[in-house]
């Protein structure tokens, strides 16, 4: 049974979603239908882009939705909730339509990345799951896919599992850093139950188990013959783990024609060390073994070791990617957007002082436009769920804040981000595998300029409204600004 068939996450949720809903069934509001969007607003360090993820564990809750009875006599036992309720909660189906942006696709704030529509109790109970999976999984798969375009096409393994923020951390860490671009992760159950390739090399406790660091490495050797990656650091890189590391290739690989995969540098100047063992590798004729560095590092590190001309081929990164360490929060938030009675819709819109913190109203779509010619993602505008855009004539963008700047894009491709996920509480999505995720992801990533994709001040790319959108925007406020 895998890590996930496990659980059963319904009562993950925030009390008010249940006192909320207890309220509406007393009020006669259950079959009121209401529409909540996932979206965020801010980018995590900065960043041009961040990455949707966690679609697949919001199936997996979503599909076990259910109250069993030890949760029915747990919230009878609060002495807040109508027997009704109760009776409500027993018999809970989920009845949602529900619409996602694909993992791996490049997401930017204010969009809809999530959208639910159903039974106001349904759709605001499942709050707090959504938005802590997309939220995890997104803040990871973002910073991996930093992480990895730092090194610049070296391998980047995930190896966190132990300073993650619990199991959960761990596990859906190492699979968000894995649509993120990293190759693999240390942790074994990752592979068992996502099919991430699972590899590592060896701690230092290995090496001090033995007398010698040279006879740890012999050991070692003499198991595992094909997959020697020596630590080197664990008394002194240069006088002793490379030197030993190197005799070892000589005596216990080279004579039955093996060729040495790597060593591994955990401390010190990662840049010296490299350049130094680089050249003794070379020397001791070993071009072909690998350096692996680990030790804190991140995408400014790893940037920094590049420029220096550190001659690492793959890298190992930990702690400061499975906590996202830089920035740890990705604060995706879930909000009324419409309600529907008698099947007449009328759009909500969340005033706030601040202008970050207005809502987008109304039931919507994303679409994301290519340039045909480039292949290059140009924008991605809101719409009413109803519109259609016409590749066929010109598309007139424009800043919904300062509407004055337009921009007339003419030869372009608009795809819908928006897909449907559930119809009627029945998932209609394929759940593709996590190569192809992560393949997607990388060719969505590709989409995006230069001048959107670096780490400083990166263009914040357009996130445009639709006329129809931005009118009905603008009368909503009217209309508040009035009362
Ligand atoms: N050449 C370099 N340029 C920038 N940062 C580096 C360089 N080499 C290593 N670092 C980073 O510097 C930080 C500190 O590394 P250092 O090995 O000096 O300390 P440490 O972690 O305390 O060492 P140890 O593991 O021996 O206790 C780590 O995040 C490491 O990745
Ligand atoms: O530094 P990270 O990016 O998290 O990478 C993973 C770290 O985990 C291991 O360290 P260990 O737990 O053995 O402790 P250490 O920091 O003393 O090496 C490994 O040797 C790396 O240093
Ligand atoms: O395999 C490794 O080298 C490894 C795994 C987890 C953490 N640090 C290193």
């Amino acid at each position: 049974m895998s890590f996930e068939e496990t659980l059963n996450l319904t009562m993950l949720a925030d009390f008010y979603e249940l006192t909320m809903a207890n309220g509406y069934l007393e009020g006669g509001l259950e079959n009121r239908i209401a529409y909540f969007d996932i979206f965020f607003r801010k980018i995590p360090d900065k960043g041009g882009f961040a990455i949707m993820a966690g679609v697949e564990q919001v199936i997996r809750y979503l599909d076990k939705l259910q109250f069993n009875e030890e949760d029915i006599a747990y919230l009878r036992s609060k002495e807040l909730f109508s027997e009704k309720f109760l009776q409500y909660l027993s018999k809970f189906k989920f009845s949602c339509d529900v619409w996602m942006v694909p993992e791996g696709t490049p997401i930017f704030p204010h969009e809809p990345i999530l959208t639910v529509r159903g039974p106001v109790i349904e759709a605001q109970f499942i709050e707090t799951m959504l938005l802590l999976t997309i939220n995890h999984q997104s803040l990871i798969a973002t910073k991996a896919n930093r992480i990895v375009r730092a090194a610049e096409g070296r391998p980047v393994m995930e190896f966190g599992s132990r300073r993650a923020q619990g199991y959960d951390g761990a596990i859906f860490g190492a699979r968000a850093s894995y649509i993120g671009g990293c190759v693999g992760t240390a942790c074994t159950l990752a592979e068992r139950d996502f099919n991430i390739p699972a590899f590592g090399t060896m701690a230092h406790s290995w090496v001090q188990m033995f007398p010698s660091e040279l006879e740890a490495f012999r050991a070692y050797a003499q198991t595992y013959p094909y997959d020697c990656v020596f630590l080197v650091d664990t008394y002194n890189v240069l006088k002793s783990g490379v030197p030993n590391a190197i005799k070892i290739f000589d005596e216990e690989l080279a004579p039955r024609g093996i060729r040495p995969k790597g060593i591994r540098l955990d401390s010190g100047d990662i840049t010296y060390l490299s350049k130094q063992a680089r050249k003794l590798l070379d020397r001791a004729g070993y071009p072909d073994c690998k350096i692996v560095a680990s030790n804190s590092l991140d995408e400014y590190i790893i940037r920094e070791l590049l420029v220096q001309g550190a001659k690492v081929d793959s890298f190992g990164v930990g702690e400061r990617l499975i906590t996202s360490k830089s920035e740890p929060v990705f604060g995706a938030v879930y909000k009324l957007a419409a309600i529907e009675e008698d099947g007449v819709m009328t759009p909500k819109i969340k005033i706030s002082e601040n202008v970050e913190k207005l809502t987008n109203p109304g039931f919507k779509q994303v679409w994301r436009f290519f340039d045909r010619e480039t292949g290059k993602a140009i924008a991605d505008v809101i719409t009413l769920a109803n519109e259609e855009i016409d590749e066929s004539r010109p598309y007139e963008l424009f800043d919904p804040s300062h509407t004055w700047k337009r921009k007339r894009v003419t030869n372009f491709h608009a795809r819908k981000l928006l897909v449907p996920a559930y119809v009627k509480g029945k998932c209609v999505y394929d759940i593709p595998d996590l190569k192809t995720v992560r393949a997607y992801c990388q060719e969505q990533v590709d989409t995006l300029w230069d001048e959107v994709l670096r780490f400083e001040n990166p263009h914040t790319y357009y996130v445009d409204l639709s006329k129809a959108l931005w009118q009905l925007k603008e009368d909503l406020l009217a209309e508040y600004l009035i009362k």
